[in-house]
Order: C-alpha cells, then structure tokens, then sequence
C-alpha cells in the first residue's frame, strides 16, 4: 500500500538550493536512502529520537514534504509525479493526525468532522451521513455541538480522527499521535486506531518515540537513526531480539531490564580463565511454559543466578526475559549457552565477571 524507494530529503537554507548545493555546510540531511514497504491493513511503526527524521519521513509520504530524490507509492500511484490536482485527490485517500490534534477552534466537532467533505464539494445532507457515523465510531456522538476548547486530549484526537476519516482515505499517517496524551488515553487512543484498522482494513503508518506505542499497536517496526532507516523487523521479534545497538537501548529503557550497576562496572568484554558469562536471555512461544533453567543444572551442570526477569504481553505474544550469571567451568557454560539456543532462546552474552570463590 505504501513503499518508499530510495527515498532521501535535504533541507536547504531558504534561497540556496542549486546545482552542487549539496556540499552546503548549512544544509541538513533529515533523510537517506530510505526503503520502506506497508502492506495494505498492515499497522507499521517507525521509532525514532528526536531528530532522527520522523515526521520528515512521515510528510513525505503525502508529500507534504518533497523528497529530494527516491520515489514515493502509496496505492499504487507515484505520488511525486502527480500534477498539484492529482496531488490534492490522492491526499483525499490518505488521513493524518498529529501530535497536537490541529482543530479549527472555531468550528464545533461535527464541523471539524465536515471540513474535508465540504472543500470536496459535497453536499450537506451527505455530509451528515457521513460525519455521524464517523462521530459514534470514535465515541463521540453525544458531543457533535461542541467546541475544541471543551474537550480534553483525548477527544480532541477522537474528532481529529474522526476527521482524517472523513474521505474514506485508505491510508492513515500518525505523526506521535498520543505524545500529548497521559498514559490511559494513549491507551484508548491506541485502542481505537486498532479498532478501527480491523474494522475499516486501514493502512496505518506512524511514527512515535514510545516504545509503549509499538508494543500495543504495530505489526511491525523500523528504527531510524541519523535519517537511515537502520533495523526492521516483526515487532514480536524486535522486543525479543533487536539487531542494532539502538534497538538494545530502545528496548532496555523500556524494559528497565539492566544488571545492577556494581555488576555492570565489573564486566569484561573477553572471558578470562576464571570468568563466567552474564547473559540476556529472551524466549517466547514454548520455552515461556519450559522449566529451562532447572534443565541446565541438570542437563549440563550449570548453576543459574537470576538477577532480573520479567515477562511482557506482546499482543498476542508471552515475553520472557531474564538476565542472569551462569556459574560453572567455561566448557559447561559454553554448553549452557547452546544449550538454550537449541531451545529457541535468544541468548546476549553482556561480558564475564571474574568468580568470587
Ligand atoms: N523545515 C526544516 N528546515 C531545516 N531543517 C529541518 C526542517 N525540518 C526538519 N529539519 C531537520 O531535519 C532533521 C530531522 O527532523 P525531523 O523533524 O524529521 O525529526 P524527528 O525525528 O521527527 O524529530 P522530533 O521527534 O524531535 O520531532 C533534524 O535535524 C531537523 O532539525
């Protein structure tokens, strides 16, 4: 539904694009080479921090944001290469909504609702059709007179959804849409826009920089850094396993599944003669039932000190997670660790700690 090819955005000074302009020290690189494919009713996050180039990413998809070079598809029409006609109805079949909700203050709901069918041209006894649908869909019903200034956060996001809908898009892009919101709205908000993908098969893409967001919401996730698009994957697989070092950091913030700092301060990156390994183990699917640990000082003579551990709800994904010292001779632990890896875990080794004994 939406794919992205090669997709770069330089922002320039005001007045000095021009041949060889890309070597201005002045100009910013907010996107390179981005790759990045949507499946039609497919919710994707894209996780980022601040500056990384999300919203960039995000507007160019509706070209609110020109891209400097690549291509932009989204249902299968190349969206740079529309006439400003073309342009303004193929953005009829995307919705957005932001951060900070953009209402008109001086239009009740039902009129924020009726914008977009009014500047299409429709006519108002099918724009009542339309819009009061739409109000019961996102809860709003009981609240079509009232004004922005009445409402709290998370109804205002209602009617900007509500509003992004209006035109039947197939597309929706949300650009942090709950970042202003407490945590229980966010949760309803997200709630709703999961609803409302089941429900409509709407294709959503948004950007955010929760953790939390991903987790409840999106089917798979890309991670940007720097504007390159460095990690993508299922999101099961990058709460269990991130490839990339910021993935690592995003998920053990979220987490707060670190060693306690006194051991941290000890690890040594290589395994000395009287070192043992402290190792990040993640399992899902069968091995969360498995009594795993008991079997490995069973199974391979290996004594297993948890120092952290929990265990996430992905969806509908049980997550275990667990960090701990395997305490043994190096040619048992080794066998531990494939041991466990034969068992499905993912297994990090963080470092060796020297033994006490
Ligand atoms: N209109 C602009 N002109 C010049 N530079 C810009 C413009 N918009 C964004 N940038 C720069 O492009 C880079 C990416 O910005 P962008 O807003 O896309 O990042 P972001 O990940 O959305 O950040 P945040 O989470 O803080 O909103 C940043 O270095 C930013 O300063």
């Amino acid at each position: 539904m939406i794919t992205l090819r090669n997709v770069s955005k330089t922002y320039y000074p005001k007045g000095r694009r021009r041949a060889g302009a890309d070597s201005d020290p002045a100009a910013v690189v907010a996107l390179s080479n981005v790759d990045l494919h949507v499946p039609q009713g497919s919710i994707h996050g894209v996780i980022g921090l601040s500056g990384a180039g999300k919203s960039t990413l995000i507007r160019c998809v509706n070209l609110l944001e020109r891209p400097s070079g690549g291509s932009v598809c989204v249902d299968g029409q190349e969206m740079t290469r529309l006439s400003a006609a073309a342009l303004n109805q193929a953005r009829h079949r995307i919705g957005m909504i932001f951060q900070h909700f953009n209402l008109l203050t001086t239009r009740n709901v039902f009129d924020n609702v009726a914008l977009p069918l009014e500047l299409m041209g429709m006519k108002r006894a099918a724009i009542r059709e339309r819009v009061l649908p739409l109000l019961e869909l996102v809860g709003l019903d009981d609240k079509a007179h009232q004004y922005p200034a009445k409402l709290s956060g998370g109804q205002k996001q209602r009617v900007a959804i509500a509003r992004a809908l209006a035109s039947e898009p197939k597309v929706l892009l949300c650009d942090e849409a709950t970042s202003a919101l407490d945590p229980q709205t966010t949760g309803s908000i997200l709630a709703l826009l999961r609803d409302i993908n089941q429900r409509l098969g709407l294709t959503i893409l948004l950007i955010t920089h929760e953790m939390e967001v991903v987790k409840s919401i999106c089917h798979r996730v890309s991670l940007i850094s720097d504007g390159e698009l460095v990690e993508e994957a299922e999101v099961g697989d990058f709460f269990t396993a991130p490839r990339t070092r910021l993935g690592r950091e995003f998920l053990n913030d979220f987490l707060q599944l670190e060693p306690p700092k006194a051991l941290i301060e000890r690890l040594e990156e290589t395994p000395g003669a009287r070192t043992h390994p402290v190792v990040r183990l993640a399992f899902s699917g069968d091995a969360v039932a498995t009594p795993l640990i008991s079997r490995l000082a069973r199974e391979c003579g290996v004594d297993v000190s948890i120092l952290q551990a929990k265990v996430e709800s992905i969806q509908e994904r049980t997550l275990g997670l667990m960090i701990a010292e395997l305490l043994g001779p190096a040619d048992k632990t080794r066998q531990a660790i494939d041991y466990l890896e034969s068992h499905d875990l993912h297994v990090e080794v963080l470092g060796h700690v020297q033994r006490d004994d």
